[in-house]
């Protein structure tokens, strides 16, 4: 690697050692510099290196004078800090910068580094800041919403304790809404807000703040550039504006899956350092009406039944889907219907693959620059006519427990691998499971390999595709049979008797889970947008770094 020229080097004072501090354009070093008398004559000093540390201009999240006191806090009692210590060092900076913690968790540590004089003192912190502006993907205002009622109804608490103090370390400024009903954040971005003031958004709640958060996004961008969002097949403007997520939910499924860990601290400072991660869109469509956006979820079966029974029991917190799920599971249903799909074709990368999507993931890259090019997953009308009726679609005809459509991993504090652990965050496809009708014991067996080692999609009842586009028609959806069933229309209970005389009241038609909401419609037509949005987020990181010498934290 090419070396980077020195741009400042001194020998400064760290915690009464004297250490070699070397700034380039890319990395902040310190080496300490040991001394040691010679037993020989001449009294001379072997001077001799020992630890080395770094940390990436890059992720230093931001420096400033420190005043430097005789006196230093030590158990819990102001003591006089020895003379020697700070001796002829009268002046200090500290850096604060992203250190590693275990879990892909980031922490904002701080170094002070002492000066002998003042203007060298001052030549450093100017140094380093101006590296810092030319840090062009940093964010330096931002538009914030809080759901107070997300999650565990922490959300304000969070922000206030754990992250706006590291925006404003970062100087970063911030318009922060409190949000006051649902679907607040979604209109103030759609209809209100001044968005060319800002460098992002960022929400601090769950999966269905979030979701709010790109609905306003989305929509607004295509209304903005006169996009029609009913059209099923159109190709859609991507956004302007990166998303920030401060985890503060009951899932935080697509925080964790993209950064690898639910955690505001670490969220916050993906943030600050101006990260950026695509992520591949659904359009959902019902009769060539736009319905909704989803990024990681869409389930109908047992993820749509286990939402709808959750929905009731939003007063027990995060613990009604444990609740739901188990109540779902003995419940046992099945439904009925058609799944016709795309297959992504040409592309790197398959559902069941050991490959996981990874910071920087090439796959991610690969597929993405593939799709860019050629346009593929948006044809003209009448290329779509060929495809839908040649035989580049498959039809799936059957009884499911479960179809899913993972267009990332899902993965989750109850789920670390996810619904699908080689999904790709945006590789513009999304994996549909299939999970046909089948014993609860079996089912079970599907459900435990979600939480261990096991594969879940090596059983004979699930099957697994990765697709560009899908549609379903559940069996029972002629005419408004589908609306009357949702209502329960009497003339309708032949059909539910005949299929399910045991209970005789068993619904024919499931509902669709999409990123937590449920859909109006069984009947969707689903398309993936490749990259859609960014986040301010990379992925999660391959090798947790803290074990590398060169890492601050040994310090
Ligand atoms: C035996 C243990 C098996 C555990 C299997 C766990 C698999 C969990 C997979 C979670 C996938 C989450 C996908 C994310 C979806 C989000 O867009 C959405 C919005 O936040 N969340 C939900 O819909 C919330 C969905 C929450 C679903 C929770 C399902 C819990 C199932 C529990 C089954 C218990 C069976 C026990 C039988 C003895
Ligand atoms: N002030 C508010 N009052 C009531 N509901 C709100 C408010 N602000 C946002 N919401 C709604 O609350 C729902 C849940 O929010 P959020 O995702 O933050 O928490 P959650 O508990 O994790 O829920 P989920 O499990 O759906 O992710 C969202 O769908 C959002 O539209
Ligand atoms: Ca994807």
């Amino acid at each position: 690697m090419e070396k980077q020229p020195r741009l400042l080097s001194s020998q400064l004072l760290l915690k009464s050692r004297v250490f070699e501090v070397t700034l380039n354009r890319s990395l902040l070093t310190w080496k300490e510099i040991q001394t040691k008398k010679k037993r020989v004559s001449g009294g001379a000093h072997n001077t001799f290196k020992v630890g080395s540390y770094c940390v990436p201009v890059s992720e230093i999240v931001a420096v400033r004078e420190t005043e430097v006191d005789s006196r230093t806090k030590d158990e819990g009692r102001w003591q006089k800090m020895s003379q020697r210590s700070t001796e002829g060092y009268p002046y200090a900076f500290t850096v604060s910068y992203v250190e590693r913690a275990r879990q892909h968790r980031w922490r904002c540590s701080d170094v002070t580094f002492h000066c002998s004089d003042g203007s060298l003192c001052l030549q450093w912190i100017q140094t380093i800041r101006e590296q810092l502006a030319l840090l062009t993907s940093r964010p330096k205002h931002l538009l914030v919403y809080i759901n107070p009622y997300g999650g565990k109804q922490q959300g304000k608490r969070i922000y206030e304790e754990k992250v706006a103090p590291l925006f404003s370390r970062a100087s970063i400024s911030t318009d922060v809404i409190v949000t006051e009903y649902a679907n607040h954040a979604r209109d103030h971005l759609l209809k209100g807000a001044d968005l060319r003031k800002y460098d992002g958004v960022v929400c601090v709640g769950g999966d269905g703040m979030f979701s709010e958060i790109i609905h306003g996004l989305i929509s607004r961008t295509q209304r903005d550039a006169g996009v029609d969002q009913n059209r099923p097949e159109q190709k859609l403007v991507s956004c302007g504006l990166r998303i920030g997520i401060i985890p503060a939910g009951s899932t935080d499924c697509i925080c964790y899956a993209t950064v690898g860990i639910n955690d505001p601290v670490t969220s916050a400072l993906h943030i600050i350092v101006g990260d950026s991660q695509p992520l591949d869109v659904c359009s959902v469509h019902h009769n060539n009406t736009f319905l909704r956006y989803s990024v990681s979820l869409l389930g109908y079966g047992f993820y749509g039944d286990v939402l709808t029974d959750s929905e009731r029991k939003r007063w027990m917190g995060p613990a009604r889907y444990d609740f739901s799920g188990f109540k779902t599971f003995l419940t046992h249903h099945y439904y009925e219907g058609t799944i016709s799909f795309l297959p992504a074709t040409n592309i790197l990368g398959t559902p069941r693959d050991k490959t996981r999507c990874r910071a920087g993931c090439y796959i991610c890259q690969h597929n993405g620059q593939l799709l860019s090019e050629d346009g593929q997953a948006y044809k003209t009308d009448e290329d779509t006519f060929h495809s839908e009726y040649g035989s580049d679609w498959r039809v799936i005809r059957g009884r499911f427990l479960a179809i899913n459509a993972a267009s990332m991993s899902c993965a989750c504090p109850r789920s670390p691998k996810g619904l699908s652990p080689s999904a790709h965050l945006a590789d513009g496809t999304t994996d549909l499971i299939l999970v046909r009708k089948c014993s609860r014991i079996n089912f079970l067996r599907h459900l435990l390999r979600h939480t261990n080692k096991g594969d879940q999609f090596d059983l004979s009842f699930v099957e697994v595709h990765r697709v560009r586009r899908f549609r379903f028609v559940p069996k029972y959806c002629e005419g408004d049979l589908e609306l009357d069933l949702r209502e329960g229309g009497r003339g309708l209970f032949g059909h539910i008797c005949r299929d399910h005389p045991a209970c005789g009241c068993a619904p024919v038609n499931s509902s669709w889970n999409c990123d937590g909401e449920i859909l109006p419609h069984a009947t969707i037509e689903v398309g993936v947008h490749c990259q859609l949005i960014r986040l301010f987020a990379r992925g999660i990181e391959e090798q947790p770094m803290f074990d590398d010498p060169c890492v601050p934290s040994v310090i």
